[in-house]
């Protein structure tokens, strides 16, 4: 930890301690730092699912009491408890609850626990259960998230180098007795069938680590390389999510290209999850089928892929409608939705990218807390960040622009949730001096009269 470049010493870091010997491990850890020291503010949550959480509580309290540490925890209450899927809520929960606390202390970095057993339990559940390569990548030590980094500094342990160290150390922690679970498919995997690839080799750890560390690297490379062939082969995408790509292009490459290339927009422009082999390859077929010119093929959630002589078009098969807005109040901008603005231009705040001659696209990187967005009316007195440091006058702005004066009085701001101001919607986009966090896209589909204003936008 102190090697990496995670964090600068006395930065606000959070992390989640479940009172297992993972999480005690790492929580002493980061006590016992020389350099890059960060102020630690422990996140614990009582699922209130075992009879000894109530102990496990009682014991963190006293420890980070003990240590000088910042807690922070919440209980899910049992009224709150789902019948089904009890684990999935519970990670929900914990996340949710976690965001809360990354919020609450100015905080973008999130540590686990998480160690090499997890990862290569992770990796051989994805294998046996199937699915898409990428997902195969088990853990990543360090994921960029929407709140945030979530970095897992104990990945290239095993558990066992866990429970060494806690033992040398003296440390104090808790067994969850459901480990023990056999009706547990992990447990299984953890208790049955790792100790037995263990005893083959036991560098199998070490194995799963690099596996996952040069499949992520491949995935990566493989992003980079079919991003400028995308962008040659797509003619438009559209805020409706309508993509059109142009076949006569995806010819010239080889099958395995054609085949990625489609994977890739249909996973990362599209974001259509739980694609089937099967419908790739019947997909594959259809496109290099010369006697069948055109074809329609059924994706997941009303997705459908359309083959049309020299065009190939993946559209939803009900389109969204399009959300008028009220003028004169403030409202919420729900994301990837159209709304019509009172001087006749539409916007929207896309999750992906959204292509076409006629629309302006902003990306835009935003905090979890900066969300949601919502449009209101100008004020006297508002002002846009600029690039150089300064701000420029809204009211100043409209006058630049030549704005007729009954034109200004409908000039709607897009904000965030903490009062910034993002864009002069129809006019220009504010600058930006954040470099991580969730990536969106407001797009905008101006008038006539103000898309001919040239030289404003794009500050
Ligand atoms: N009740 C909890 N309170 C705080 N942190 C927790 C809690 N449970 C788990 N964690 C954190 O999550 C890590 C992983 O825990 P565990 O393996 O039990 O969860 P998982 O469900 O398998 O993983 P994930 O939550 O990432 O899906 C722990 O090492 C710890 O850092």
């Amino acid at each position: 930890m102190a090697q990496h470049d995670w964090w600068q010493a006395g930065q606000p870091i959070v992390v989640a301690v479940s009172t297992g010997v993972d999480s005690m491990v790492l929580l002493a850890l980061l006590e016992h730092l020389s350099q890059r020291r960060p102020q630690v503010i422990v996140a614990y949550v009582d699922h209130c699912l075992r009879h000894q959480s109530r102990q496990e509580t009682i014991f963190l309290e006293n420890y980070c009491r003990a240590h000088h540490l910042k807690l922070a925890k919440k209980s899910w209450q049992p009224k709150d408890h789902p019948r089904h899927g009890i684990e999935a809520a519970a990670r929900h929960f914990r996340y949710q609850f976690f965001r809360e606390v990354l919020k609450a202390n100015q905080s973008t970095i999130l540590l686990t626990a998480h160690h090499g057993d997890d990862l290569a339990e992770t990796m051989l559940m994805k294998l046996v259960r199937g699915g898409q390569l990428d997902s195969l990548i088990g853990i990543d030590e360090v994921r960029q998230t929407s709140f945030g980094q979530l970095i897992r500094p104990l990945l290239t342990f095993s558990k066992n180098d866990l429970r060494q160290f806690a033992s040398t150390n003296q440390l104090r922690w808790f067994e969850d007795e459901t480990n023990q679970d056999l009706a547990i498919q992990r447990n299984r995997f953890r208790h049955q069938i790792l100790p037995k690839l263990k005893a083959e080799n036991p560098k199998m750890l070490d194995h799963f680590i690099n596996y996952s560390q040069q499949l992520k690297s491949m995935i990566t490379v493989n992003h980079e390389l079919l991003a400028p062939i995308a962008d040659k082969v797509v003619v438009s995408f559209t805020a409706d999510q309508r993509l059109v790509a142009d076949l006569s292009k995806l010819i010239g490459y080889s099958n395995q290209v054609q085949l990625n290339l489609i994977r890739y927009l249909l996973e990362h422009w599209l974001k259509i999850d739980n694609i089937g082999l099967n419908q790739l390859a019947q997909l594959q077929h259809l496109l290099a089928n010369a006697q069948k010119p055109q074809g329609k093929l059924n994706f997941p959630n009303h997705w459908q892929v359309i083959k049309r002589y020299q065009q190939l078009i993946i559209e939803k098969k009900v389109d969204k409608p399009i959300i008028k807005s009220k003028i004169g109040s403030r409202f919420m901008v729900i994301l990837d939705r159209w709304y019509s603005l009172s001087n006749g231009s539409k916007f929207g705040v896309f999750t992906s990218k959204v292509v076409a001659d006629h629309y302006q696209v902003t990306p835009l990187i935003l905090l979890e807390q900066q969300f949601p967005l919502s449009v209101r009316y100008w004020h006297p007195g508002d002002r846009l960040r600029l690039k150089n440091g300064g701000h420029q006058k809204v009211n100043r702005l409209m006058i630049n622009a030549k704005l007729p004066s009954e034109q200004r009085l409908k000039t709607q701001l897009l904000v965030t949730d903490d009062g910034d101001i993002l864009a002069v919607l129809g006019l220009k986009s504010a600058f930006l001096p954040t470099k991580q966090g969730k990536r969106v896209y407001l797009v905008e589909q101006r008038t006539q009269s103000t898309s001919e204003r040239k030289g404003i936008n794009n500050e």
